[in-house]
């Protein structure tokens, strides 16, 4: 059983005002802006190579936008970039388990990373871990690794969760119980970003398409 009662008091907003992104020399969207209170969800849905990911890149504040400003309660996150990384949980594609620590270690490790009282054993529980929980991590099955990596959410509480894909490889029954996971992340005044091409219950959920930000085709070659 996790806990739902409202653990995250903070009233700030999480910002992204007119943010520019660009890799490799080549634009990939301009003018994106968005404003997150707590309690709140961002979807953020947009055909391959829109910029989904670069975007929890960015707001997780591991690239820097070429303009506009990301702000947490009218600050740039870049001003106090180690308060930034102490606020959040950034899952991306790759799960990071170690594959010699036993799932119960994992978890332990990251919080430990983290420096925050560890919630183990409800994490491992939540999303049906308990029985796997001195497996190594090189035993587990793609669907476990992800579960695991999502257990993280659970074990070390932090206030914004920046989710990139978090149901691929995931079961029915644990799509439920990352959907569960949000909603009671949600209701203790939590914030979560999610980007995914699936079908995810996020009720209220604000809904973010980075396919209109795109930037103009380049003009035909004429030769
Ligand atoms: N490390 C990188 N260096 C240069 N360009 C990159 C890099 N990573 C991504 N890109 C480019 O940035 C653009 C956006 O990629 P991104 O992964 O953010 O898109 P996405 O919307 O998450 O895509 P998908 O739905 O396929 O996961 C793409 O054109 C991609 O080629």
């Amino acid at each position: 059983m996790i806990r739902s009662k409202a653990r995250f008091r903070d009233m700030a907003l999480f910002e992204a005002r007119n943010l520019d992104c660009r890799r490799g020399g080549r634009d990939v969207f301009a003018g994106l802006s968005f404003s997150l209170p707590a309690g709140g969800a961002l979807l953020l849905t947009g055909a391959n190579g829109t910029g989904k990911s670069s975007l929890l890149r960015l707001l997780a504040g591991l690239l820097r936008p070429v303009g506009g400003a990301i702000l947490w309660d009218g600050q740039p996150i870049d001003a106090e970039p180690g308060d930034h990384a102490a606020r959040l949980h950034y899952l991306g594609h790759l799960d990071a388990v170690k594959p010699v620590l036993s799932a119960k270690e994992n978890l332990r490790f990251w919080a430990a990373l983290r420096g925050r009282a560890a919630s183990i054993e409800p994490a491992l529980d939540h999303f049906a871990l308990s029985a796997l929980a001195d497996i190594p991590g090189r035993l587990l099955s793609a669907g476990q690794h992800r579960r695991l990596a999502l257990a993280r959410l659970l074990a070390s509480p932090a206030e914004l969760w920046l989710l990139d894909e978090p149901s691929v490889g995931l079961d029915h029954a644990s799509v439920g119980k990352l959907a569960e996971a949000i909603a009671k992340h949600r209701a203790g005044g939590g914030r979560v970003v999610v980007a995914t091409h699936m079908a995810l219950d996020m009720p209220g959920a604000e809904p973010l398409s980075l396919d209109a930000l795109a930037p103009p085709p380049l003009p035909e070659m004429v030769w």
